[in-house]
């Protein structure tokens, strides 16, 4: 990695799925730039198809600049991972690797159902998957989370015993369920509070919580 490679996330005015790439970027304690489109600037670019726009027209996307050369990425589960690998936050055999991706795909998982409740319009509908989410999907998150910092992680970690992309993006599929469902919903699960908990106490993350720009949706 050239010491002087540059990033630029470009998303919504919101956490979302842009948000991972962010907390990735902070967990380095690496300076990038944030760019938060409103929907309307994005159908701009989009429609542009110029050579900022994602390969994919779909956001969030990763710039990344380095040795002269400006490539930009799409997908947010390749782009986290991509950034995580650089970092050293991957795991560091084979073995590692494939926990901290399977915790990276439960922790989506469990987002993409969070999704799905936010977006419901229909308010009975929405009651049963709020229920359903809170008994069923925290539940399963919290055994996971506590089989595997169990059996493969140290002092909190999830996995090895520092932080891995494992545990950003559970901090942040937590953290994204508080902002939409109350904290309450983590009452009945300790193992998942007291993970939230670890990586909040990171100085480097603390640092972002504290000075990312207050999310539009
Ligand atoms: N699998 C993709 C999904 C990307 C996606 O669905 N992006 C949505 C926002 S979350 C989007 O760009 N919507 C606006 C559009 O399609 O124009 C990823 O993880 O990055």
């Amino acid at each position: 990695m050239s010491k002087d490679a540059t990033y630029k996330v470009t998303y919504f005015p919101g956490k979302g799925g842009g948000e991972i790439l962010r907390l990735v970027l902070s967990a380095k304690g690496l300076k990038f730039e944030d760019v938060r489109l409103p929907r309307e600037e994005w159908m701009k670019v989009k429609a542009a198809d110029g050579p900022g726009c994602p390969p994919t027209k779909q956001l969030p996307s990763l710039t990344v600049n380095e040795n002269g050369k400006e490539t930009v990425l799409a997908q947010s589960g390749a782009c986290a991972r991509f950034l995580a690998m650089k970092f050293g936050f991957f795991g560091s055999s084979p073995e590692e690797m494939v926990i901290v991706d399977e915790a990276y795909e439960t922790a989506m998982d469990v987002q993409r159902e969070l999704f799905k409740i936010v977006f419901q319009q229909d308010q009975g509908e929405k009651a049963k998957l709020t229920e359903e989410f809170k008994t069923v999907s925290l539940k399963r998150l919290e055994d996971y989370v506590k089989n595997r910092s169990d059996t493969y992680g140290q002092d909190g970690y999830l996995v090895g015993k520092s932080t891995t992309l494992a545990d950003l993006q559970l901090y942040n599929v937590i953290d994204q369920t508080i902002d939409r469902l109350g904290a309450d919903v983590f009452a009945p699960y300790p193992e998942l509070k007291k993970h939230m908990e670890k990586v909040k106490s990171d100085p480097k993350i603390a640092k972002w919580t504290k000075e990312m720009p207050p999310p539009q949706f």
